[in-house]
Parts: C-alpha cells; structure tokens; sequence
C-alpha cells in the first residue's frame, strides 16, 4: 500500500476550460422578474441574454446592453487590482479586509462569477477566503456582517431543530461543514462570530472538490460563548451566555445530528474547529452512526503523514527508515494528537514494528512541556503518548522544546500549538544539530500570526538546508545567490475536499480509518522523487483541483473495497466496483461542479 507511485499529473481542466464553448444544460427557475436579479445563484447581473430576459420578465429591470461572461470576469478582475493599487501602504489587516469585501460582495450577488474567479485564482484567493484571512474576518463578524450565510442552531432553539432544518431552502445537501465557534484556527473562542470558518471551508469545498454550491450548509452551532469580550459586546450577535457543558451541550449536537439526518440521510458533516473536549468526543460519538468526521484530528493528521513521509524521501531515504526518526510535536490537542495517532500507526505498518517502537520516535510537548508519564493529571488523550522519564537521558516531565530540541535533536520540528513564535530563534538555532541532512520545521499552527515561525525565521536560524512546512501561505525565501528555500503550505485543504468529495460519490453512510488512510497515501505518494528531493513535499495549491480528483478517488476506492460503496446518482456499487483506478480519479474529475451560465427555464 505504501508504495510510491508517480499519478501523472493532469492536465488543469479548470484553466483550460475557461471560457470553453461548450453548451451547459438548461437550469430550471421556479421565480422570475426581480426575485431572480436577487438570487445569487440564478443572477448573472448584465449578462442576461436578451431572450433569457423577455422569457424571464426582465426587460427593463438591467439596463440594455448584454455583457459577456468574459466581460464581467475581467471587469470584477480589474476591480480587485484597483483595489490592490488604491489601498498600497495601508496596513496588512485593512487590505485584507478590504479584499474579502470585494469577494464577498460578488459572492452574496452572483455565485456564478464568484465560484468562477475562485477556482481560476484559487491560490490567489484562497488566503483571503479561507486562513489567514478568515480568522480577520471572524474576530471581526459583527461588524462585517451584512447579510446571513448558512444556518445558525442555538441553544435556544433545543426541541426544534427538527422543523428548523426545513427551513432551508436547498431541496439537497450534500455538504455541511459545522462548528460550535469554540476554538476557531488558533484565535481561540469566537462564538457565533466562527461561522466565517464554515463558509470559507466550504469555498474550499466548492474551489477544490466541484462540490455543487447549491448543495451546501454552512452551520453554526451557538452554545454560548466563554471569551468575556464577545460576552460584554453589545453588538455581539450571538447568545450572551455562558458555553453549555456536559449533558446538555451534547443534547444539543444530538439534535442537530438527528435533524440532520432526517432531513438529509446522506449528507456528509465535517466538524470543524471544535475546542478539543469536544472534538474528540463528538468523533467517538457520532463516527459510526452517521457519515461525518473531524477535520482537526482526521483530516490535518492526513496532512501532517504526508509532510512526514516526505522529510523521510527528501533525505533520499526509502520510506522503511521512517522507523529512524525522531519527531517532537509540539501541542497536543485535537490537531497534535490526531497526528500522532495517524502517524504511529503508519509507521509500525510500514517498517511492521510494534505500535509501542513506533511510539519511541515521537516526543510530545504541551504548554507545560514534555508530556511524561509523571505528569499529574496527566490528560487521558494524551497519555498514550507520554514518554517514561527512565527512558529520557537528560530530559524530564515538562522540559521546555529548547531543551528537547538540543537533547533528541530531531529530524523533524511540527507544532500545532496555536501559539506564535514559540519555534524562536534558540529553537530554530538548536535545530542545526539536527541529526537528519535535511531537517524539517513544520509550523502548522494558524492563522499566520499564529504560526510557531515564520518562513524567513526558519531558513536564516535553522540553515538552507531545512525542509519548511506552513499552516497559512508564506512567500517563499529569497536566500540570495539565486537560492530559493521552498515554503510547502502543510494545510488540511489537501485532503477534506477529497475526503468530502469521494465519501459522496462512494455512497458509503461512513467514513472509516480505512478510506482516510487511503486518502492520506494518495497525499504522500502525490509528489515526484524530484520535487521531494528539492524540499517540494505538497503541490501547489494552484493544483488543487487534480489533488482533489486522486485523493477523491482513493477514498471512493477504499470504500468500494471496505464494501461500504452503495452508489451515487445513476452509479451503482457494481459499476464502482469495475472501475480501474484511473477511471475511477476520471468519473471523480467528471462529477466536479463548474461554474457555468445556465440557460433559466422558467417553471411554475
Ligand atoms: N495546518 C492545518 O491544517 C491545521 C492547523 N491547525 C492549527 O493547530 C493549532 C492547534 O489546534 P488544536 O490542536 O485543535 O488546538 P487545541 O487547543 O486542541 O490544542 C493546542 C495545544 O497546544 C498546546 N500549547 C499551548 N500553548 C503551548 C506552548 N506555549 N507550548 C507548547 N504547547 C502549547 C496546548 O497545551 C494544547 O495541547 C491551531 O492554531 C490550528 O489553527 C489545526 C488543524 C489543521
Ligand atoms: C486549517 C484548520 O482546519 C485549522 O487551522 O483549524
Ligand atoms: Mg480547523
């Protein structure tokens, strides 16, 4: 299973075919006049073809002249570079606010146009839809919102999310990516302000995995909030009380799950940015009765393996040395923990050790340091992984990562603590006494200010030499002499699209360990033994919609095997089962929703 095999890379359908000639398939409207001006998915402001407007009683609400798609591409487009040229030395934050309000006014008028410009842009856009921007964009809800996206569930609404759920107006959904706001990137609690994190997910979801926006639920599940400044907030907008805990915060998820199902018995749900209490136990809760997983703990560990195995090749070492390393992660919440429950696994299959030695080569830090199991009140997530001191020459319960660092000397750095900075310049420093050739520094943590380093920091502390990983984009390092140090952008982006994408078209009413190990394979055999060799270790987000496609296939193969496919659509198990595997990553690129006009059909 862990061979390495190159997939040839296809071609970018997205860019090729732009502006293609192709006729799309009429799209049938059950309102007309002004109602389908205000309809973000029916509108396409002045390019309404004449007839489309005389059949739709739009005459005389546009005025005459019929603009093309072409033409509204690059107007939207030379606006978005007025504004880069109009807001040139204004602050890092006010651009970048400045740039979402753009998006999202054109995404709140014309979804077409704004799904369109995405995917043609997507790694120019993905930082201001989803991290870093998005976390702004959160802290900053209140004031920027305008009008409501998705569905708000609170805990005032316990005994009516059954009807509630028919509120929305989607006859499917396919998607639905919830939140309770309680640990949103690494901001912390945000409340009901976190539901910019859904939405921007679910971008993703449409961008990299052609999932059809129509069939789309951002959802936010409000419990209250616990961060004392929401709470004193008057133009806070969301429950002014404390979080729900115990019995009856999970009442609430119970309900939402239920309602749901009911409604929408295959939808898939991501949870997302759950504090990790609960994340955790909302996973071993809902992971067998419904078809949903944790993006946090699942989906970054897929991530986070792929990086892994890429350090490994990128030392020009087979895969079987992965027994070898030493690998400090620090944090050990959901993020941390998922990674380590992943990648042990992963290692004890690939060299066939025992879970136990694959353990040995993972240290594990939290805000109070090394986790050992002298530790009092050790938490119980975490014990699994606690080293026994008697084992630790030097090193005790709580040493600081300096002190780690400078004892194991790692082949590989990773944090997902939330906090940053905290990989500082001794850090950094210490990790030239890496006994790897080709140390790694994986700062996962988001949004960029809260990366444990930045990418310059990395290469001018820990040497040229250093494979570097980010959560949220950096600029690649210009080292001077032509050199460049490669920044990899270490996001769950390359997965959860796939995962999403894949479960959907498999049918299956679960996703198992099997289908998301699948899915983090397909990630770590993605890359050429070149690019690997060059500190290369994901593609480029540019190419997200072909990652999509192969991880996508993984996943819908993984549970064709696991027997869990029941078919999508017209396609039943058995023709899933007959597919090869390049015919499956074809009908997965063939099911991916592009933005097109539609001819309206007007229908009563
Ligand atoms: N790149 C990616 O795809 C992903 C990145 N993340 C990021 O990872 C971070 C953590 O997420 P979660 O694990 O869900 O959060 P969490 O709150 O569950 O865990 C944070 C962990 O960091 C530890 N920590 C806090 N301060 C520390 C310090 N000074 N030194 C060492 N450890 C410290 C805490 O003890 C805790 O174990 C967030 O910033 C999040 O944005 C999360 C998921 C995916
Ligand atoms: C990327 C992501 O899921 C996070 O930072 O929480
Ligand atoms: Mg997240």
């Amino acid at each position: 299973m862990w061979k390495l095999a190159r997939f040839a890379a296809a071609s970018n359908i997205a860019r090729s075919r732009r502006f293609s000639a192709a006729i799309p398939g009429p799209c049938i409207v059950h309102k007309r006049g002004a109602d389908i001006l205000h309809d973000p998915w029916f509108n396409k402001d002045t390019g309404f073809p004449l007839t489309e407007r005389d059949r739709l009683g739009l005459r005389g609400l546009l005025p005459p002249r019929v603009i093309s798609f072409e033409q509204q591409y690059d107007r939207f487009m030379n606006s978005f570079r007025s504004l880069e040229n109009n807001t040139q030395g204004q602050s890092d934050k006010v651009v970048s606010l400045a740039k979402w309000r753009i998006l999202n006014r054109l995404h709140d008028r014309n979804e077409t146009l704004y799904y369109r410009v995405l995917i043609d842009n997507i790694k120019e856009f993905a930082p201001i839809i989803y991290t870093p921007t998005v976390g702004l964009v959160c802290q900053n809800y209140s004031g920027l919102f305008r009008r409501p996206r998705g569905m708000y569930f609170s805990a005032k609404d316990k005994g009516e999310m059954m009807s509630m759920i028919y509120n929305w107006p989607a006859h499917e959904v396919d998607m639905i990516v919830l939140t309770d706001g309680s640990r949103i990137l690494g901001l912390g609690d945000l409340g009901v302000q976190g539901i910019g994190i859904p939405i921007g997910k679910l971008d993703v979801y449409v961008a990299a995995a052609g999932i059809n926006p129509q069939r789309i639920l951002p959802v936010m599940l409000d419990v209250g909030t616990n961060n004392q400044k929401l709470l004193e907030d008057r133009l806070y907008l969301g429950l002014r009380q404390p979080r729900l805990e115990g019995e009856e915060y999970l009442s609430i998820v119970d309900e939402f799950m239920e309602a749901v199902h009911a409604r929408w018995p295959k939808a898939i749900v991501q949870f997302e940015d759950f504090q990790m209490k609960w994340a955790f136990e909302t996973l071993e809760r809902y992971q067998k009765r419904f078809c949903m997983f944790n993006d946090d703990i699942q989906g970054t560990a897929g991530v986070a393996l792929a990086g892994l195995l890429g350090t490994v090749r990128a030392q020009g070492r087979p895969l079987t040395d992965f027994v070898n390393q030493k690998i400090v992660v620090v944090g050990a919440g959901s993020a941390g923990l998922g990674v380590l429950k992943m990648a042990i696994k992963a290692v004890a299959k690939i060299s066939g050790c025992s879970d136990l030695a694959a353990k040995s080569l993972f240290y594990l830090i939290d805000k109070d340091g090394l986790v050992t199991t002298d530790r009092n009140n050790l938490d119980p997530a975490a014990a699994p992984f606690a080293k026994n001191p008697r084992e630790l020459e030097g090193l005790t319960e709580g040493s600081s990562i300096i002190e780690v660092v400078k004892k194991i000397k790692p082949h590989v750095l990773l944090g997902l603590s939330g906090v940053g900075g905290i990989f500082n310049d001794e850090v950094l420093k210490a990790m030239r006494e890496s006994v790897s050739t080709k140390p790694a520094i994986f700062a996962m943590s988001n949004p960029t200010m809260n990366a444990e380093c930045t990418a310059i920091d990395a290469f001018k502390h820990a040497g040229e030499n250093i494979v570097f990983a980010s959560g949220s984009p950096f600029e690649n390092v210009d080292l001077g002499n032509g050199k460049v140090g490669h920044v990899n952008q270490a996001n769950n982006m390359y997965l959860f699209p796939g995962i999403g994408l894949g479960t959907l078209l498999s049918g299956s009413h679960l996703i198992t360990d099997g289908m998301l190990q699948a899915a983090a394979e397909c990630l770590a055999s993605y890359m050429a033994e070149e690019d690997i060799s060059n500190g290369v270790l994901y593609p480029s987000v540019d190419s997200i919609r072909d990652v999509t496609a192969e991880v996508g296939a993984a996943v819908l193969r993984a549970a064709v095997e696991e027997e869990l496919a029941e078919g999508h659509g017209d396609v039943g198990p058995r023709e899933l089962s007959h597919m090869s595997k390049d015919e499956t990553v074809e009908y997965v690129r063939s099911n991916m929703w592009y933005p097109v006009y539609s001819p309206l059909v007007h229908e009563k």
